[in-house]
């Protein structure tokens, strides 16, 4: 099994990791990228610029007709997940591989419901990527994509199939043994970062200096890990600890992309983040407070910002 034939949903910020690659690898003709209507339009007109090259990338609309693909990369944010799934819809054949690299703990589950398991790798993203006005500026060895089977002590054709592709393609990635610990090791540093710097409007850096800001971020990781080992998912003490150094090495000034949404004045991920906390929390009697006005306080400053209420 080989890849021929790949398209990618989702060209902003993370999907920029991917499409330089596999477009040099596979040609304009076997990489395409799925959009429609005034989307559609300005990636042929205006394109995107990645580390200062132009691209303007085939595009493929979800209505149009053609080969199926062998793999296909989702990255939008949580709000354009359940459109983008049925916009693969035509793109989806026998042998299709999909990696749904966004972060959260419930997108291959979503794209699976779709699809089945036989067409779904769990994936995601150990990368910081800012794309603005259709410009991303990175370096595309920094950073992996983590990919695979729930487990991968032996890996199966499948997984070996992506692995030969982003080897050729030179995109770094990583076959994590336990994918779904990796998703939540993930998820639980993400709710911990995330919330509190979009929260409190803080960058990274504030976690080198502020003790208060520390106490939150350990607070809501304690969270996402008592649901997680309630669900047989062994985060642990040790990792909220591993993690104290990597986020103490961010730039000082770096934002997650929760808070540069609310200072874009975008709807934000909260729902995937603080709100899958809550609704799995109630669902599973594991009190979650911290994320509850994390969730609460997030959706407030969405609403100051659409102008959804007056703030006089
Ligand atoms: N950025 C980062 O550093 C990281 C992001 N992630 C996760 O990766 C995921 C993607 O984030 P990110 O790349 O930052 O988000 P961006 O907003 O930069 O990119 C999402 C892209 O998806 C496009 N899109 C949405 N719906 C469709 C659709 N139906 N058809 C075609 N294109 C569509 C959007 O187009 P348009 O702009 O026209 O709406 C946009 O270009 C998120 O879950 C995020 O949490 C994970 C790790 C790091
Ligand atoms: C870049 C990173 C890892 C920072 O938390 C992220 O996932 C995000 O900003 O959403």
């Amino acid at each position: 099994m080989e890849i021929r034939y790949a398209a990618l949903i989702g060209l902003g910020a993370m999907g920029s990791f991917f499409a330089p690659r596999m477009e040099a690898k596979l040609g304009r003709d076997h990489f395409r990228v799925v959009a429609s209507g005034a989307r559609k339009e300005r990636l042929e007109t205006k394109g995107v610029t990645i580390n200062g090259v132009n691209y303007k990338f085939s595009v493929r609309t979800p209505e149009e007709e053609g080969p199926k693909a062998d793999l296909i990369i989702m990255a939008m944010k949580d709000m354009g997940l359940l459109q983008a799934i049925e916009d693969i819809r035509n793109l989806v054949g026998e042998h299709t591989q999909i990696l749904c690299v966004m972060n959260g703990i419930e997108s291959e589950e979503k794209v699976a419901a779709a699809y089945g398991w036989d067409h779904v790798l769990y994936s995601y993203m150990r990368m910081s990527i800012v794309m603005k006005d259709g410009v991303a500026d990175f370096d595309p060895n920094w950073g992996t994509v983590h990919f695979g089977e729930a487990k991968n002590e032996t890996l199966t054709a499948r997984t070996q199939m992506v692995r030969d592709f982003f080897e050729a393609c030179g995109i770094p990635y990583v076959i994590d043994e336990d994918m779904k610990r990796g998703i939540w090791f993930k998820f639980m540093c993400n709710v911990g970062e995330n919330m509190t710097c979009a929260l409190l409007g803080i960058p990274f850096g504030a976690f080198r200096t502020s003790d208060s800001a520390n106490e939150l971020r350990r607070a809501a990781m304690r969270e996402v890990m008592a649901i997680a080992n309630r669900l047989g998912v062994d985060l642990s003490e040790q990792d909220i600890e591993a993690q104290e150094k990597t986020v103490k090495n961010i730039p000082y000034g770096n934002k997650p992309s929760t808070l540069q949404d609310l200072e874009a004045k975008k709807k934000t991920e909260v729902e995937l983040f603080a709100g899958t906390v809550v609704r799995l929390g109630k669902k599973l009697g594991i009190p979650t407070p911290l994320c509850y006005v994390f969730y609460h306080g997030i959706r407030v400053y969405e609403e100051k910002n659409t102008g959804e209420f007056d703030p006089r």
